[in-house]
């Protein structure tokens, strides 16, 4: 496991991660319609959930996509594609952090609307629409990679 590149970390709640997904909403309603969804797997599973429950769409696809070197974001190999040019689709991402996901799904589906919740710089000219920005070296910390549990006081972190 390669944490180097990250100085920083951001929790996301769950409540705060439907609020982020909701705001990508309001903002994909002044951008569709769009007809269909594609998310990408895993990350944008519960973003995407969201999105087609405020837009009501109801077409739900998924591009699977896996990356075998965790925090070090190596090779990422495509498990399952969908087929199609994608006009008049959206992709949902939960995040764009090299831009290399989005890059290839991008290929796959030239036409389609790229959203994502979270986006850090590198990869943030890939994608049309994002809420917030956060820095390259922040590892957004996920509420499904994570529980509560007991820290220790700050004077004590040091
Ligand atoms: O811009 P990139 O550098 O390609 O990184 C972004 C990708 O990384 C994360 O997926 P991850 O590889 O953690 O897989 P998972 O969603 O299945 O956990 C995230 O959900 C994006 O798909």
């Amino acid at each position: 496991m390669n944490t180097s590149r990250y100085k920083k970390t951001y929790p996301i709640s769950w409540e705060q991660l439907h609020r982020d997904s909701k705001a990508l909403a309001w903002r994909l309603l002044e951008l569709g319609p769009f007809e269909r969804i594609v998310a990408i797997t895993r990350g944008g599973l519960v973003p995407a959930a969201i999105v087609a429950r405020e837009l009501e769409i109801r077409l739900v696809d998924t591009v699977c996509v896996a990356s075998y070197d965790w925090q070090a974001q190596g090779e990422s190999v495509v498990l399952k594609r969908v087929n199609g040019k994608g006009d008049g689709w959206l992709i949902i991402d939960d995040l764009v952090d090299t831009g290399k996901t989005a890059e290839l799904v991008r290929n796959m589906l030239p036409k389609a609307h790229f959203a994502t919740v979270y986006a850090k710089p590198a990869g943030r000219p890939i994608v049309d629409t994002f809420i917030t920005e956060v820095s390259q070296d922040t590892w957004i910390l996920f509420p499904w990679d994570s529980e509560h549990q007991f820290v220790q006081p700050i004077v004590h972190q040091r």
